[in-house]
């Protein structure tokens, strides 16, 4: 094929094999399936590992009425409605070591913040509001019954689910765990997924450049996005263009891993020999995806393991690790359901080049402008090969299918990065 043609190829407006993103979305997902196997972890391990079961609360928080507030606990009947009264300080409640006796009439206990409210008590007036006279203390108008107090099992009552098989664990649910006394939980064992980039041309960081050469950018993004989902990875390097080395990385992925990701070598120079390859050992399917950058990718399956070959480009290997295999991971690794990505509306500042056939992917910075609207301006140079303007960006502006080019002022969708794990 000679350069024109490949011009030709790569422009192309409107091409009627290609998979909409939302087409790939679908496809990938339904053709991986979630683990099965189960391990039981500490807490301090339990950060961004998949709930194996639902956990049912066996402990109700908090465990007894107690105050939110440094203060007085009396009987909401003795507040006056108007002016002052004056109750009986007959005890103390602290934190760990609550008033045994009952609050009577007339009478009132002082209570620390979580402190177990005394029986008799329904009431909290905070000690700002309260004036102490020795033993006595003075309460005004203006307080209301009930105040003050956190009631038993209001945050977590016994028996209720609190987080759900499926869910991936943040910081809150390690404290969720942690307040039902938990030290351990029932979590899906880590996804294995083999890596490795392809090309001749490919360098280590640390080895020497000969012309022609370029290291492998890919290799550590790909670690970083897999490391960020807590995956073990298992490392097979850049992989020359030869089909039996090719050939063998494969059988020996597919027999270590639960999926193997790799990055290259499918445009027309290698397409042949990998092509040729990965359909001797796997079941692989090619796809061309409406969408810029991150149009060719390769899905299937060596064995049992997933095999996701995603394009050259290092930001086209960026939004279709993102857009498609990281949810598929996702799914294997048995989270369900899979949140959407995040997407908001921002006026655009800058002018986008687009063409109408497939979805954009431009990078960005969103932010707030001086009036407290949502602003997003593109990161310079838009190719598939300038990984400085991902590096930059804070979001993804996401062109749909049939737009075209954008003015500055018009309002576009924002995919931010913070939502993408
Ligand atoms: N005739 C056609 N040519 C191309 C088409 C097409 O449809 N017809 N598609 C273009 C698109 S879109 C992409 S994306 C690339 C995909 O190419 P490959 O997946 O085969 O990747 P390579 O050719 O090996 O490399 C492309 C590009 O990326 C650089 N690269 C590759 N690996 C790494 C790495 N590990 N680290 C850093 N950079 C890497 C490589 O040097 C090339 O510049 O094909 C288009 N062509
Ligand atoms: O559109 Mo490609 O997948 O040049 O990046």
């Amino acid at each position: 094929m000679n350069s024109a043609t490949r011009a030709m190829t790569c422009e192309d407006d409107y091409d009627p094999s290609a998979l909409t993103v939302e087409m790939a979305r679908t496809r990938i997902l339904d053709a991986v399936s979630p683990l099965a196997e189960a391990e039981t972890v500490g807490l301090r391990s339990a950060l961004g590992r998949v709930l194996a079961a639902d956990v049912r609360a066996t402990v109700a928080v908090p465990s007894a009425p107690n105050s939110a507030m440094d203060g007085y606990a009396l009987r909401g009947s003795d507040l006056p409605p108007s002016g002052t009264n004056r109750l009986k300080v007959v005890g103390v409640s602290r934190a760990g070591a609550p008033y045994r006796g009952v609050v009577g009439k007339g009478q009132c206990v002082r209570i620390f913040t979580g402190a177990v409210m005394p029986a008799g008590a329904d009431t909290v007036v905070m000690q700002e509001r309260a004036e102490a006279e020795g033993d006595w203390v003075v309460i005004g108008a203006g307080e209301k019954s009930g105040q003050n107090v956190r009631e038993r099992g209001e945050d977590v009552a016994v028996g209720q689910v609190v987080l759900a098989r499926g869910r991936r664990m943040t910081p809150a649910d390690l404290g969720v765990l942690a307040g039902q006394g938990q030290a351990q939980v029932w979590v899906y064992r880590r996804l294995k997924v083999a890596l490795f980039t392809t090309g001749d041309e490919l360098r280590e960081p640390g080895e020497a450049l000969e012309e022609g050469c370029l290291y492998d950018s890919n290799r550590y993004t790909l670690l970083g996005m897999l490391q960020r989902l807590g995956i073990e990875v298992r490392e097979f390097g850049a992989i020359p263009d030869d089909g039996q080395r090719l050939e063998t990385v494969l059988i020996r992925a597919s027999a270590e891993a639960d999926a193997i990701v790799s990055t290259g070598g499918v445009s027309v120079g290698e397409f042949d020999l990998v092509r040729e390859t990965l359909e001797r050992v796997g079941r692989i399917q090619f796809w061309k995806i409406a969408m810029k950058p991150g149009r060719p990718i390769t899905v299937g399956s060596i064995g049992r393991t997933a095999f996701f070959g995603l394009p050259g480009n290092p930001v086209a290997v960026m939004v279709a690790f993102y857009q498609f295999v990281q949810p598929a991971l996702r799914r294997m690794t048995g989270e369900w359901p899979l949140s959407a990505p995040v997407v908001f509306k921002a006026v655009c500042r800058s002018k986008l080049r687009k063409r109408p056939g497939r979805v954009e992917f431009k990078r960005g910075i969103v932010e707030l402008d001086g009036e407290g609207r949502m602003v997003v301006r593109k990161t310079g140079q838009q190719g598939s090969g300038i990984l400085t303007s991902m590096s930059q960006a804070n979001c993804f502006i996401v062109l749909p299918m049939d737009s075209g080019p954008v003015e500055p002022g018009s309002l576009v969708d924002v995919q931010p990065f913070f939502g993408l794990v």
